[in-house]
């Protein structure tokens, strides 16, 4: 188990993070979420032991390794920043974690060899061991630098943005991809992510950050049905905000006789399997997005209809 407590960060006189608690069961896959500079990047790296806290405690199984170096924290990481080394092979590159190992806690040349093949089948790359990162697409360098994080048998696996480059296509596969390696591995895994789609898909739980704190923990299911500020509701999934404070949902709009809003109707498309409608309220102009179902007629582009709400939230905080 991981236990965040009460952590402080400044840079400077810059505050990153203000007295963040977090739990993570072992088993969990988490995600951090939020906007860029949000703090994500710098709780990882303080979860991992690559920074330090300037107040409070990280505690894994419940043992204080706040103070612990990130090399006897038994982590692995895979931050964009550490990419692979180009001149190392692929096999060498997953091996590296274990070879650098003091002679004591090394396993033998030909162990440690077997393990690298080993994760080459995990990773799904076998028969990749021979070639340089350059002459790997970027999806495979990616698997390779999750081979090398998992050579090491960490009790906790990091992840910053380990899709960030790649394109629509391959993350989605990759995405899919981690989720059942995390599951056949039984990892516990954090991964950092702006991406709420990502986050969604991928975690147990999404822990949603805002100016170095944390807005909500919770399921995907709640912080989107839920969301506990106004903020979250912004950041996960999309929300309108009325003029009277109320923040509604595109599909939880009908367009209904007995709706209370008028909206003039400025562009109409297809979204997914809805029907998204654009249009501005006539009462001041506010933007307003309304899923329709694809299977109903959607308005016509210069159309004024009337919409009701079946479901509305309003926040102390509205203006987050
Ligand atoms: N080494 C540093 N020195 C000074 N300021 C820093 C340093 N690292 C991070 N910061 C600042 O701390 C804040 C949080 O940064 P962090 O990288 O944790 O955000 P993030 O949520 O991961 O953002 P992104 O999605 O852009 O990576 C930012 O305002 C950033 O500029």
């Amino acid at each position: 188990m991981i236990r965040v407590e009460n952590i402080t960060k400044r840079f400077g006189n810059y505050p990153a993070l203000h007295g963040i608690d977090l739990e993570i069961q072992p088993g969990e896959f988490i995600a951090l979420l939020g906007p860029s500079g949000s703090g994500k990047t710098t709780l990882l790296r303080i979860i991992a032991g690559l920074e330090f806290q300037d107040e409070g405690h990280v505690h894994f199984n419940g043992d204080d390794v706040s103070d612990i170096p990130v090399g006897k924290r038994n982590v692995g990481f895979v931050f964009q920043q550490y990419a692979l080394f180009r001149h190392m092979t692929v096999a060498d590159n997953i091996a590296f974690g274990l070879t650098v190992r003091k002679a004591s806690r090394r396993p033998a040349k030909a162990e440690i060899k077997a393990r690298a093949q080993e994760l080459l089948r995990v990773v799904q790359l076998e028969g990749l061991g021979d070639r340089y990162p350059g002459q790997l697409s970027g999806g495979q360098r990616q698997r390779v630098a999750l081979a090398r994080a998992l050579a090491i048998e960490p009790s906790l696996l990091l992840l910053d943005e380990p899709f960030g480059a790649l394109d629509a296509k391959v993350r989605k596969d990759l995405r899919r991809w981690l989720r059942d390696l995390h599951k056949q591995m039984g990892l516990t895994s954090i991964f950092v992510t702006h991406d709420q789609e990502e986050a969604l898909e991928l975690a147990d739980r999404v822990v949603v950050m805002d100016h170095g704190r944390i807005d909500q923990i919770g399921t995907p299911e709640q912080v989107y049905m839920e969301p506990a500020t106004a903020f979250v509701s912004h950041f996960v999934g999309e929300t309108n905000r009325l003029p009277d404070g109320r923040h509604i949902r595109p599909h939880d709009f009908e367009i209904a006789a007995h709706g209370r809003d008028r909206v003039l109707v400025d562009n109409v498309f297809r979204k997914g399997g809805s029907w998204r409608v654009e249009g501005r309220l006539e009462e001041d102009g506010t933007i307003i997005e309304i899923d329709v179902d694809a299977h109903e007629a959607p308005p016509a582009i210069g159309d004024t209809v009337t919409i009701a709400a079946r479901r509305e939230r309003t926040f102390s905080n509205p203006g987050d």
